[in-house]
């Protein structure tokens, strides 16, 4: 029973992400004229992003003992912790005790008394790990597609575990992808009770399956293990059936390389643009076939967009690798060293094999 109580913290923890996210969106931590801020970089960041990676933390800590985890994960406390920014802080730490007050009904314990501002920055601060190759560690973006998020799209918590430089445990936590309808096109949340059907997506390595179950929204509780459903990848191997999903951001990835590598192999539909791993997600469930994502050169990507993604879909019976055709190197620390132009994931390996062919045949005259 390898990692199973990581798996079942990992899946109550996220599931309670999830339902903080909701409740932000929904206002009903009350207004927030903060509720999006820009990092020094100038990208953007969210009190979710801040208060998910403090409650995570904070959980992770209390469940495993503080001395025994090492988080890597993509918020620190810079902006938070300037003197401007005062009542951003005190959304943040309201937001995390309001969310760790929920945190029986998702089987986990909370702390006695509300946490300090001192507190919640500390625990933001602790997931400064740098990963490696030797030993655990927990891998968390605790709102991923920040755009999706601030826009009402797509947006996902993602939380993984990695040992020895091998992802072993994924989550991913889904609040507008509904665990009963099909994802279509950079779609945005559905309206008011339609809330409530988000899903969680989870698996450990080895087990040959990954899992889905309905977010706990509302008054609801979660028990485990329970009502999830077993998901896997589409069985369609011809290109021409195939639908292929990319970041909706043009900065992100190259959408005309990926649309002539597309028509070269025959794929016929449009696109699925969306936001965040919920583009993992939609290959896990069989709602598309593969993922391209051809950043610019120079970008390096993190761990963190794509750990708990990973596992996932190769535990549901896909395959993921660079553009080379090799596996990613999550030994490598926060960054995916070495990776070879770009990504791809699919349903099968039929399909891969033609993606990285076409990659191979075309990139010398992309110029990229
Ligand atoms: N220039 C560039 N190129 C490629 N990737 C970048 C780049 N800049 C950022 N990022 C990281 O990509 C994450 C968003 O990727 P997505 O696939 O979700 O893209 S998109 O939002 O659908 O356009 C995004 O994750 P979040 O910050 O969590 O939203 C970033 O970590
Ligand atoms: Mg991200």
């Amino acid at each position: 029973m390898e990692y199973e109580k990581e798996l079942e913290i990992g899946v109550r923890v996220v599931q309670l992400a999830c339902c903080l996210c909701q409740k932000i969106q929904k206002g009903s931590f009350g207004p927030n004229p903060d509720l999006v801020v820009s990092k020094l970089d100038d990208s953007p960041v969210t009190v979710a992003d801040w208060s998910v990676q403090a409650m995570i933390s904070w959980i992770l800590s209390e469940s495993f003992g503080r001395e025994n985890v090492s988080i890597v994960a993509e918020e620190d406390t810079q902006t938070l912790s300037d003197v401007k920014s005062t009542s951003l802080l005190a959304s943040v730490v309201t937001t995390v005790n309001e969310s760790l007050a929920m945190a029986p009904r998702f089987g986990l314990n909370g702390p006695t008394a509300p946490l300090e501002a001192s507190e919640v920055l500390d625990a933001i601060s602790r997931c400064n790990s740098s990963g490696g190759p030797v030993g655990r560690h927990w891998v968390l973006d605790p709102v991923d597609g920040t755009l999706g998020f601030v826009r009402g799209g797509q947006y996902a918590v993602a939380l993984a575990l990695i040992e020895n430089g091998r992802v072993v445990v994924g989550v991913l936590g889904c609040p507008n992808y509904s665990s009963k309808r099909k994802l279509v096109n950079n779609s945005s949340a559905p309206k008011s009770d339609l809330w409530q059907e988000g899903c969680v997506m989870y698996t450990k390595r080895g087990s040959g399956q990954a899992w889905m179950q309905p977010l706990v929204c509302g008054d609801g509780t979660l028990e485990w293990p329970n009502s999830a459903s077993v998901i896997q990848v589409s069985s369609i191997d011809n290109p021409v059936m195939a639908t292929f999903c990319e970041p909706v951001e043009k900065a992100n990835s190259n959408h005309s390389y990926s649309a002539g590598i597309a028509y070269s192999l025959g794929l016929r539909k449009q696109p699925l643009r969306v936001y965040s791993m919920v583009k993992y997600a939609a290959i896990a469930r069989g709602d598309a076939e593969i993922y391209m994502k051809f950043a610019k050169a120079g970008y390096k990507e993190k761990i963190w967009d794509h750990a708990a993604g990973v596992v996932i879909v190769e535990e549901a019976g896909g395959v993921v690798t660079d553009a080379g055709g090799r596996p990613l190197d999550f030994s490598k620390g926060v960054y995916l060293e070495g990776l070879d132009r770009g990504i791809v994931a699919c349903s099968g390996v039929n399909l891969h094999e033609k993606i990285i062919g076409a990659v191979y045949a075309s990139w010398d005259s992309s110029h990229l």
